[in-house]
């Protein structure tokens, strides 16, 4: 199969791509893959990195108001159409598939236009902007909650899928994550990150607690500021002992998520829909601290099923301090018992066969070319 994957801004809307492509090629080895994304994004800096052919079109949101931007957006827009016409016509897909973020809007629009077969995914329970503009046109839409089946009215098809992401974990290797942290197999890890991008709330409560480190003995932590916060971050982790004495490690981006999600006991973070669904499908346990700066505050609710399951602990941003973090870190490292059922319910939700549904709905729809 030949198949276009497109999708980004944030990591939030790039792995759930990647995840129904590496799929795809584990089930019909052969299959060739070309991602379509921004220069801006995420995407383009990640996607190169996993081997995966990249190409960009350039394409900006479309506000929620009426203003002359949009009608720059628009222009944009089409001459976005007019370049992934191109490139679809050189690459010559079976099927087009779109995880949401800006740059789907065009790209999946000019597939449906060539009469490509389409499939979108849409991550939360509320489906962003592009996926609502793009339902009317796509062949399939795969959601990841039940409950957002009835924000797509206007599409052919859709159905019930969870996170491809969930899918792609299933092949991690925890010994590799402790190796490519310079630790050994089976080492206490407490992994901490705010998303793909970062959280500055997270990073100055982690920074606050790690003078009380040294009462975790045994315990190593590894902290993922984000990209744009790391040189700060690390410039201050740098005058703590737990940095000079190693129980602190500060990486600004980790391309191996899910090997170090696997060799993890404990997780602090967000709660995006990816991370969640490759927490769950591992059966990590871990306190989450949802971003209060989200569409309907969308991943609170996402938190909120892990807690009522469970599967988690929630810190509210609000409530978030340096002692605050410690005390809820510690109570569930030193609490064996705890952690453990935690982890328990947390694989109770997760959906490992999540990329199988989806790819075998990908070939549903190409044959149909
Ligand atoms: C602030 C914001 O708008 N967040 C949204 C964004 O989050 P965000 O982009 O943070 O998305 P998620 O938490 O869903 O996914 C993050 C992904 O990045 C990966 N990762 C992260 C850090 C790292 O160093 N390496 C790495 O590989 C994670 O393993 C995961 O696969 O998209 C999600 C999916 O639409 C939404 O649910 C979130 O609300």
């Amino acid at each position: 199969m030949r198949i276009v994957l497109t999708g980004g801004g944030t990591g939030g809307h790039i792995y759930p791509a990647v995840a129904i492509g590496r799929q795809a090629q584990e089930q019909a080895p052969g299959t060739e893959l070309l991602y379509i994304g921004t220069t801006r994004g995420l995407e383009n800096r990640i996607v190169p990195k996993l081997g995966i052919r990249f190409e960009a079109v350039e394409i900006t949101g479309f506000r929620r108001k009426l203003s002359l931007e949009n009608v720059k957006t628009v222009v944009r827009f089409l001459k976005g159409v007019k370049r992934a016409k191109r490139l679809l016509r050189e690459f010559k897909p079976d099927v087009v598939v779109g995880t949401g973020g800006y740059v789907c809007g065009p790209v999946v629009y000019a597939a449906a236009k060539l009469g490509i077969p389409t499939l979108i995914h849409e991550q939360n329970v509320i489906p962003g902007l592009t996926n609502q503009f793009l339902a009317r046109y796509t062949d399939s839409v795969a959601v990841s909650f039940p409950d957002s089946e009835r924000h797509f009215a206007k599409a052919k098809r859709t159905f019930y899928a969870g996170n491809p992401c969930a899918t792609n974990v299933m092949r991690a290797q925890s010994d590799k994550g402790s190796a490519s942290l310079g630790l050994q197999a089976g080492s206490r890890i407490v992994l901490v990150f705010g998303g793909s991008r970062g959280a500055k709330a997270i990073n100055e409560a982690m920074l606050d607690m790690a003078p009380q480190l040294h009462k975790l003995a045994g315990v190593h932590f590894v902290f993922v500021p984000g990209e744009v916060y790391y040189e700060d971050v690390k410039r201050r982790a740098e005058q703590l002992p737990a940095y000079k004495s190693g129980q602190l490690q500060v990486v600004a981006y980790l391309h191996n998520m899910p090997d170090v999600l696997a060799a993890s006991q404990l997780v602090v973070s967000r709660s995006g829909a990816s991370t969640i669904a490759e927490m769950t499908a591992l059966g990590v346990p871990s306190i989450l601290i949802p971003s209060p700066n989200v569409t309907n505050n969308h991943q609170e609710a996402n938190a909120r099923s892990l807690v009522e399951a469970g599967a988690a602990t929630m810190v509210l941003e609000r409530e978030l301090s340096g002692d605050r973090l410690f005390e809820a870190v510690s109570s569930m490292l030193n609490d064996e018992k705890k952690l453990a059922q935690t982890g328990k319910a947390a694989l109770t939700l997760g959906m490992p066969d999540s990329a199988v549904t989806i790819v075998d709905e990908l070939k549903r729809i190409s044959k149909k070319k």
